[in-house]
C-alpha cells in the first residue's frame, strides 16, 4: 500500500532535543501500527535534523505505515539569537505557527494526503487551537512524569499549597504522590525560579487542555499506577511509554541535532559493568568549578567513564567549559569526552555500570527500561522530582545532589562516594536488581497486548474512527479554512510589512 492511502498524522513539535525525542519516537510507533506520519519543527532546527540524522521529507517505511519530515521557516533569520529567549521565541512561533501550520496541512491534503489529527507537544499550546479552527481533531504528548503533570495541574488549578514568597520551604502533598519536599517539587514552580519563562510555558498547555482528546503520556502503567489511575479520572489520559522503545523499527529514523561521537568500539573493550556513563543531556549547563569537582572525582575514583561534553549555544551565553590541565592525559583509555553521545545504545551496553544523570524525563525513562542504576544530578524543572523517584520510589539510584536552587558545589570526594556507591557493594547491587525489575516491567508495557501497546492501539482506532467520521466536507472545510487563515495572514503581512523592528 502506498503511503497516500493511509490515514494522516501531523505532528508538530517544539524545537527542544528533550522534546523531538520522545514526539519522534511517538510518531514512529503510530506509523509502525500503519499510519502515515507528518513530523515538523522549525527549519532552525530541521537543518540539523538533516544533517546530523539524515531527516528527509520523503516517506520512510516504519513497520506498517511511514513516516516524513516537512519543517517551517519561523519567520526570523538563521542567526537570530533571540531562538534562545523563550519569552520572545515562543510567541513568535505562535504567531507564525498559526498561519503556516493550516497552509503545510492545506498542501498536504491537495496531495492526497489529507491530515486527520494534529499532535504536539508542551511549549505550544496553540496547535490546538489550529486543529480546531480547521475542525481537526488533537492530541498532546506530555513528554516529562505523570507525577510532574499532576504537579502543575494542582498549581495551575491551585488545589494544594505550594512554595510561595511567604512560606518557601513548605512541603507539597498530592493526591496519591509521596510528599515532595519542596526543592522536590518541579523547580520552574518555586517563586525565585530563574527560569519563570518555563513556567510561562508549561503553563500554557494547562490553559488548553480541554481542547486535545488525548493526553499522550510518556511512561507507563506499571511505573506511576497511582497518580495515573488518580489523573486519568481527570484528563484523558494515555499512557505509551516507554516511546524509545520500537519492537518494529529499531533505530531506522532519528532526530538527534547533533551526530553522535562513536564509542561503541571502545565500551566492547571494557569489562562488563566497568563504566560510568556521565551526561546532563541538551540543556543542561554547569559551572566550571563543579565540572572540575566532577572531573576530579572521576579520576580519583578509577573508574571507566564516558562523559558527555556539549558544546553550549553560541548565543547561550554560556562560556564554553574545560577539562582541568592534564585531565585526559591522566585518564588515558580509561576515559573517553564526547560532544554528543548514542546514549540509547550506550545505556544498553553490557559494559557501563551507571549512568551519572541529570534526570530528565527522557534520561530517566531510557535509564529504568535499560535497568541501568543511576546517580542523580538535577539541576531544574522535573529533573529534581524525577530524582526523588529514581531514589525513592522507583529506588534504583543514590542521590549525588537536590538541585540548582541549594547553589552548593558538589565536591570530588562526594563525587566519588557516590561512584563507588553505585557500582560496587551490597547497594549497587540491589539497586541493579532493581533496576533490571523495571527493565522487565517496561518490557511488558510496551511489548504487543501490553499496557502501552493496548493504549497506543486505542488511540490509533480512534484517529481512524475520527477520519472516517470527517468526511470530504470536513476536509473541504479545514482546505477553505486554511485558505482564509492564508488570506488574512496576507493582509497582515501586508499591513505590517515595514513596520517591525
Ligand atoms: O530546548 C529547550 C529550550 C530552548 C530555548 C531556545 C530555543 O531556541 C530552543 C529551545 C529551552 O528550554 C528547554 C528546557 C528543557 O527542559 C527539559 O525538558 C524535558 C522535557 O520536558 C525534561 O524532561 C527535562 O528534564 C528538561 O531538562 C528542554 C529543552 O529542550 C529546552
Ligand atoms: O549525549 C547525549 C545526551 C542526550 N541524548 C538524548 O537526548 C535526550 C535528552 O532528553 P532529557 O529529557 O533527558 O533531557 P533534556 O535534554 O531535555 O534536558 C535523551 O533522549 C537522550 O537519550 C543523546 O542522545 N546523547
Amino acid at each position: 500500500m502506498g503511503s497516500e492511502s493511509l490515514v494522516h498524522v501531523f505532528l508538530v513539535s517544539f524545537p527542544g532535543q528533550g522534546h523531538v525525542n520522545p514526539l519522534l519516537r511517538l510518531g514512529k510507533r503510530l506509523a509502525s501500527k500503519g499510519l502515515l506520519v507528518t513530523f515538523t519543527t522549525p527549519e532552525s532546527i530541521g537543518k540539523q535534523m538533516r544533517k546530523a540524522s539524515g531527516c528527509s521529507d520523503e516517506p520512510s517505511p516504519v513497520g506498517d505505515g511511514f513516516i516524513r519530515f516537512e519543517f517551517f521557516e519561523d519567520g526570523w533569520d538563521e542567526d537570530e539569537p533571540r531562538r534562545q529567549d523563550l519569552d520572545q521565541y515562543l510567541p513568535q512561533l505562535e504567531k507564525v505557527g498559526k498561519v503556516v501550520i493550516p497552509q503545510m496541512i492545506r498542501r498536504n491534503a491537495e496531495r492526497g494526503r489529507t491530515v486527520s489529527c494534529l499532535i504536539n507537544n508542551p511549549f505550544i499550546p496553540w496547535v490546538s487551537d489550529v486543529a480546531e479552527s480547521l475542525g481537526l481533531p488533537s492530541a498532546m504528548l506530555w513528554v516529562q512524569s505523570c507525577a510532574c503533570f499532576a504537579a502543575y495541574y494542582h498549581y495551575y488549578h491551585n488545589l494544594v499549597p505550594f512554595p510561595s514568597e511567604e512560606a518557601m520551604e513548605i512541603d507539597v502533598q498530592l493526591p496519591c504522590m509521596p510528599l515532595l519536599k519542596h526543592d522536590e517539587v518541579p523547580s520552574f514552580l518555586y517563586p525565585t525560579t530563574p527560569y519563570p519563562f518555563l513556567r510561562r510555558a508549561i503553563m500554557g498547555q494547562y490553559g488548553n487542555l480541554d481542547k486535545p482528546f488525548c493526553v499522550l503520556m510518556d511512561t507507563f502503567q506499571e511505573l506511576e499506577s497511582e497518580i495515573i489511575e488518580y489523573m486519568s479520572k481527570i484528563c484523558p489520559i494515555k499512557t505509551v511509554g516507554p516511546l524509545f522503545k520500537n519492537p518494529k523499527a529499531p533505530n531506522a529514523v532519528r532526530g538527534d541535532f547533533m551526530k553522535a561521537d562513536d564509542c561503541i568500539g571502545w565500551l566492547d573493550s571494557k569489562p562488563p559493568k566497568s563504566v560510568v556513563y556521565v551526561s546532563f543531556g541538551s540543556v543542561v549547563y554547569l559551572k566550571q568549578d563543579q565540572w572540575d569537582e566532577i572531573a576530579f572525582g572521576l579520576l580519583n575514583s578509577g573508574v571507566n567513564f564516558i562523559w558527555v561534553m556539549k558544546p553550549p549555544h553560541k548565543d547561550s551565553g554560556y562560556t564554553v567549559l574545560t577539562l582541568p590541565e592534564g585531565f585526559l592525559e591522566k585518564a588515558g583509555n580509561k576515559g573517553k569526552v564526547v560532544q554528543w553521545s548514542p546514549q540509547e545504545q550506550v545505556l544498553a551496553h553490557p559494559s557501563v555500570a551507571c549512568f551519572v544523570t541529570h534526570c530528565g524525563w527522557n534520561s530517566t525513562m531510557e535509564a529504568l527500561t535499560s535497568g541501568m542504576p543511576v546517580v542523580a544530578f538535577p539541576q531544574w524543572g522535573d529533573q529534581v522530582t524525577d530524582a526523588k523517584y529514581l531514589v525513592d520510589v522507583f529506588k534504583v539510584g543514590v542521590r549525588m545532589c537536590r538541585g540548582e536552587a541549594e547553589d552548593k558545589l558538589i565536591t570530588r570526594d562526594v563525587v566519588e562516594r557516590c561512584l563507588v556507591e553505585a557500582t560496587v557493594g551490597p547497594k549497587a547491587a540491589k539497586m541493579k536488581e532493581n533496576a533490571l525489575k523495571w527493565k522487565a516491567t517496561a518490557e511488558a508495557a510496551f511489548i504487543e497486548g501490553g499496557s502501552s501497546d493496548r493504549n497506543l492501539q486505542a488511540f490509533v482506532d480512534e484517529v481512524k474512527k475520527r477520519s472516517v467520521g470527517m468526511d470530504h466536507s470536513t476536509a473541504g472545510k479545514a482546505t477553505e479554512k486554511a485558505n482564509e487563515i492564508e488570506v488574512e495572514a496576507e493582509a497582515v503581512a501586508a499591513a505590517t510589512d515595514g513596520k517591525e523592528d
